[in-house]
């Protein structure tokens, strides 16, 4: 069986290989040519991924999810945001409570 990691990693190099691709037969390179619209597709997901999570139950929960994750790599890829880059900042941030690091810039 494939972890998410794998699967993340594949669908990441199917969405690069759509980079010039024909919009009119793929979605994905339909949203790489706009990044606003990437942008607005991935607010929706995230809106109904919080709906799934409070209403609809554990498996709407993971359908939406899926959705979430394809739309935030499209718009990593869009907006030429490595992925690498953003591993960086979680590395960076391993071992820092939330809590703690919210402290220390001022907040409760
Ligand atoms: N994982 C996905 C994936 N998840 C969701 N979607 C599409 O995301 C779209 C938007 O989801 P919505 O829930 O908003 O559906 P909708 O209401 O019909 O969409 P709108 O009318 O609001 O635009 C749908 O058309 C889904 O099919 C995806 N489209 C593609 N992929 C992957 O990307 C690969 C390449 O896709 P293409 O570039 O289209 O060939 C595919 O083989 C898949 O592996």
């Amino acid at each position: 069986m494939s972890t998410l990691f794998d699967v993340l990693e594949r669908l990441a190099a199917t969405i690069e290989a759509r980079k010039g691709g024909d919009p009119a037969t793929s979605y994905t390179a339909k949203l790489l040519n706009d990044p606003a619209l990437a942008a607005k597709k991935l607010g929706e997901e995230a809106v109904e991924t919080v709906i799934a999570a409070v209403a609809q139950g554990p498996d709407a929960l993971a359908s939406e999810s899926a959705d979430l994750l394809y739309h935030w790599l499209v718009l990593m890829a869009a907006s030429d945001v490595s992925l690498d880059t953003v591993a960086e900042k979680l590395a960076a941030r391993e071992g820092t409570s939330g809590i703690a690091e919210k402290a220390s810039r001022g907040g409760s």
